[in-house]
């Protein structure tokens, strides 16, 4: 097993303590917010509806903290800084740029969604709603296929870095990292998972800061930007980039960085479009607003690598031949494969109080990404296999059991498997780079199956098998032909996991798009999409009669800050209800989200970086400081995203609720009357 004595620099007491102590404080301040708002509000964790959708009501700000937590995976912080380690400044910025497109166009899949399956749970009733048992029995595989990658990803990278700075063992690690997550999402369900999500992510952003700031312009080994660029140009000439212009780690002009960035892309489409966790966030979004939830997202998102990578993966670099570097000369293959790039870095800037504050940050990813995958996945075996293929009858008070207990199972699985990596010797790099060729197969037909009327089911299961079959072999074949051996190095090489990521997401699509525009299903009109989840349908029916008399007789003090907090003219709400409004509004978003997700891609995707690669440009200091400037003036944004905009957005709900609990502390009874369920598209204009 990996050796990361040189990093040790903490107790395992504190390792015990991060993990169990601040898991332990999560689940108790989640059980705190689950009772207040059973209490002050009218959504009921109780509900399967509220437990795997936040009731359809969540506002733009949190759903894009809930995105940006989702989407910080351990190797998000860790091989970001890997990659600007091996790459220079191209690294980091081509691990941001080619995992947020796929994030802006989520926009357009998310505003879909609400379109043509309004009461849907997951993607995957659609694809079952679309193309019945054999193909769902597919596309469920690869869901599940992609949560338990992610999932025992993030559990390795995290795992890893607590042995590393602590000494703990990595199997416990493994296995108690995700006690208290599994604890608040059982709580709590989707809408604990979002505020755990901002909270998480809230601390993230301060970590950043905190380390962006001390290493530009209080650390004395490196300077200030001035300093970091001499001794990155020093650096250069020690330990050349091979590939890099001149071996410069400042430039984009970087072969290596180039292929990485390929497969970045292809495993991100992936990672987004096959994982249930990111269409949740669409699902638990009001429809009008889903669409900024996800550019905003993306904007956000971007500046965490980027931030990271220009901070740690550069000090990395600058400080390797320093003497308090833990693996003084530069770290070995192995240290880096593990993602250890970052925490070399900090011990040296920072030290004890560094290492614990990594910790924290590694910890406060590692658990909201665990909590999305465990709900998604919760998600998928509820709602996918127990409803749809065991029990279609099973009573609201069953399903939410059922879901509880998939999140303590997913829990046991997501361990066990990270046991495994760690036990045959598979890196967080190895997995990271090669996962795509397992699930990008399905991006195209799943992308199809939600905006193209005319894809057959035929053409859905042989685009992600028949690309599943070309990815796989592509994979080998080159790791054989290329570096003239099939093991565990040679299948995690850059060209092997190029050629495995590309083919499969390619081959998917193409193979999809040729069967359909041969035989294409001419009949499909989404009538099937928009019955899905006739429950939730009734219930929102049957709630919004309620309220409707409610509303007429409506006038005492209590009733009218609940009409506030829940929103709203009934007749508003009617007149919603009828659609045409809704859908108007919903065709305005799509094309909006086309055209800015379009756009932003363009802009960090080829503008940025297409002109820097072929002018082999090597940044003067100027140019540097101006990058990193930008860089911390594009985290600024997104903390104000992720951080200020939901207060903001929940200042109303906070009141209540505030007013709520004085009331009830002071013995003023003014609660809002029980009401057990609110009609989704009421909702969709008052949720946290
Ligand atoms: N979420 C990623 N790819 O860092």
């Amino acid at each position: 097993m990996l050796s990361t004595q040189g990093a040790q620099i903490l107790s395992q007491g504190i390792g015990y303590g991060v993990v169990l102590g601040i898991g332990f404080v999560f689940a108790v301040l989640m059980m705190v917010l689950s009772v207040l708002q059973n209490r002050y509000t009218s959504f009921r964790t109780t509900t399967p509806e509220e437990f795997n959708t936040a009731s359809r009501a969540v506002k733009p700000g949190l759903i894009a903290a809930g995105i940006v937590s989702a989407w910080t995976w351990a190797a998000t912080l860790l091989q970001s800084c890997t990659v600007t380690y091996e790459y220079g400044a191209a690294g980091g910025y081509y691990y941001a740029a080619g995992a947020t497109l796929q994030v802006f166009l989520m926009s357009i899949l998310a505003v879909r969604v609400k379109t043509i399956a309004p009461y849907c749970h997951t993607y995957l009733e659609i694809i079952h709603a679309r193309y019945g048992n054999t193909a769902h029995f597919i596309f469920a595989t690869f869901a599940l296929a992609t949560n338990l990658i992610v999932s025992s990803m993030l559990l390795l990278g995290g795992s890893a870095v607590v042995n590393a700075f602590t000494g703990m063992n990595i199997y416990a690690a493994n296995f108690l990292i995700p006690v208290g997550v599994m604890a608040y999402v059982i709580l709590g369900g989707l809408r604990a998972t979002f505020l755990c999500d901002y909270s998480h992510t809230t601390i993230l952003m301060i970590i950043l800061f905190y380390f962006f700031f001390y290493t530009y312009t209080k650390s004395d080994l490196i300077g200030g930007m001035e300093g970091m660029y001499h001794m990155l140009v020093e650096a250069a000439e020690i330990r050349p980039v091979a590939g890099n212009k001149d071996g410069s780690y400042l430039t984009l002009k970087s072969n290596n960085g180039l292929v990485f960035l390929i497969i970045q892309m292809f495993g991100a489409f992936g990672n987004v479009t096959v994982d249930q966790g990111y269409w949740q966030r669409a699902i638990a979004s009001q429809a009008k607003t889903t669409m900024y939830a996800y550019l905003m997202g993306g904007i956000a998102w971007f500046a965490v690598p980027m931030t990271m990578s220009t901070v740690m993966g550069l000090a990395a670099v600058a400080l390797a031949n320093n003497p308090s570097f833990p693996y003084l000369g530069g770290l070995s293959s192995t240290e880096l494969n593990a993602g250890l790039t970052a925490p070399a870095a900090v011990v040296t800037l920072l030290g004890k109080g560094g290492a614990v504050a990594m910790l924290i940050l590694l910890f406060m990813a590692v658990t909201s990404a665990s909590s999305s995958e465990m709900i998604a996945t919760s998600s998928v075996l509820t709602f996918d296999i127990y409803q749809l293929h065991i029990n279609p009858e099973a009573s609201p008070e069953r399903l939410i059991r059922v879901s509880h207990m998939m999140v303590a199972i997913w829990a046991i699985v997501m361990s066990s498997v990270a046991c495994i990596w760690n036990a045959i010797g598979i890196s967080l790099n190895w997995l990271y780079l090669f996962s795509g060729t397992i699930y990008t197969p399905a991006v195209g037909p799943i992308i199809f199956t939600i905006l193209w009327r005319k894809q057959t089911r035929a053409a859905a299961i042989g685009g992600a098998l028949g690309g599943l079959a070309v990815g796989v072999i592509s994979w080998l074949v080159v790791a054989k032909t290329y570096y003239g051996e099939l093991t565990i190095a040679s299948t995690g090489d850059p060209y092997s996991t190029l050629a495995g990521n590309m083919a499969s997401c390619m081959a998917g699509g193409i193979i999809a798009a040729v069967i359909t525009l041969l035989k294409p299903d001419t009949t499909f009109d989404w009538t099937a999409t928009k019955n899905i989840n006739p429950r939730g349908r009734k219930l929102d029916a049957e709630a919004l009669r309620k309220m409707s008399s409610e509303d007429k007789d409506s006038d005492t003090v209590g009733e009218k800050e609940q009409e506030d907090i829940v929103a709203l003219s009934v007749k508003e709400v009617a007149s919603l209800n009828g659609r045409p409004e809704e859908q108007e509004i919903l065709k305005r978003s799509l094309k909006r989200a086309a055209w800015a997700s379009s756009i932003m891609s363009f802009i960090v995707l080829i503008l940025i970086p297409i002109p820097m690669f072929f002018s082999h440009y090597v940044f003067s200091l100027n140019f540097f400081k101006a990058w990193v400037i930008i860089g911390i003036i594009w985290l600024f944004v997104a903390a104000c995203i992720t951080s200020v905009l939901p207060l903001w957005e929940s200042r109303r709900a906070m009141t209540f609720i505030g007013r709520g609990v004085v009331k009830d502390i002071f013995g003023s009874d003014r609660r809002p009357k029980e009401q057990t369920t609110v009609p989704q598209s009421h909702q969709m204009r008052s949720g946290t």
